[in-house]
């Protein structure tokens, strides 16, 4: 059966890479694309993409689901819609591969359970690189022995959302492990506000945004004369595609909300 694939956010860094992506796979079909503004009837009206990419353009999802009843929506947008859209997504009965960052602990249970009710499976994935995954699962691991744990996110200075979905992520994985616990000395004092990073059940996360870079975390985990260093680098928006495709298949085979790569990877 081939999968009926609409992606939001089809302009972006992202979005463009995931059209490729889907546009080459033989098993998926890319029926539509959803916009925020008006940018033309079909994706090669943007110019980005060769005339043969011709699938037509919406703004509204409702009428997407009318006209192209996709099965699966991608997206690849921005923090601000990203939560209501998923929502309505998963009302229409379309299954959510969410790549966009930026929700809150809040929003992530209220989706689990409006997928579970409905019986609809959909994939919020914080990162889509495998390498990435594997990375916070160590560092999960790690924690256990070293639970004294920075988190340095580095990104390009584009990025909306901070800290990043992967710090979050990262965090939410290590928090499960470890005590919750101040770091850092009990009289502590930033002379210059937000020196420390923001503070996650006293876990510190620091976000640095730099022309050039693309996706890097490092996690430091300390201990009594000793330094853990977990670090992984996406040098090019290629290392999540392989997950994108992952997450499509297996988002048609679930029934509930799976919050994580590291739950399919197998
Ligand atoms: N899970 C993962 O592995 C990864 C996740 N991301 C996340 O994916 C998201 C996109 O990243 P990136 O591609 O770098 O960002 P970009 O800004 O390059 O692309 C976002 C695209 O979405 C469009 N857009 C914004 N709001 C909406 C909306 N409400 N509806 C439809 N389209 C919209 C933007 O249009 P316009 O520019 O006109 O506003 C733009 O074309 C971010 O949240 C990022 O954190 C990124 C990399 C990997
Ligand atoms: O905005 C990005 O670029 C990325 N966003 C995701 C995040 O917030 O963790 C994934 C990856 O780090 C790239």
């Amino acid at each position: 059966m081939t999968i009926r694939v609409a992606i939001a956010g089809a302009r972006g860094k992202m979005g463009q890479e995931a059209v490729h992506t889907v546009m080459k796979n033989e098993e998926m079909e890319l029926v539509s694309v959803l916009d925020y503004k008006e940018i033309g009837k079909t994706l090669a009206d943007t110019n980005l993409f060769p005339s043969s990419y011709d699938a037509p353009v919406y703004t509204e999802l409702e009428t997407l689901h009318k006209e192209t009843k996709p099965d699966v929506l991608v997206d690849l947008t921005s923090p601000e819609a990203v939560y209501e859209r998923t929502k309505k997504a998963l009302e229409l009965n379309i299954r959510p591969v969410v790549g966009t960052t930026g929700f809150s602990d809040e929003e992530l249970d209220e989706l689990t359970q409006y997928a579970k009710d409905r019986k609809i499976g959909c994939i919020i994935a914080p990162n889509f690189a495998v390498g990435a995954v594997l990375m916070m699962k160590f560092a999960e691991q790690a924690a256990k022995y070293l639970p004294d744990v920075e988190i340095i996110e580095m990104h390009h200075d584009q990025k909306l959302d901070a800290p990043s979905g992967t710090a979050m992520k990262t965090a939410h994985l290590i928090s499960d492990q470890r005590p919750v616990h101040e770091q850092g000395h009990v009289r502590e004092k930033e002379t210059l506000k937000g020196a420390r990073g923001a503070n996650y059940d006293g876990m510190r996360i620091h976000s640095v945004r730099l022309p050039g870079l693309v996706a890097h975390q490092q996690v430091l985990l300390g201990g009594e004369g000793q330094l853990l260093t977990i670090r992984h680098d996406s040098f090019n928006r290629g290392s999540f595609m392989s997950g994108v495709v992952l997450s499509i298949k297996t988002v048609m085979e679930t029934e509930e909300l799976i919050y994580g790569l590291e739950h399919i990877i197998g």
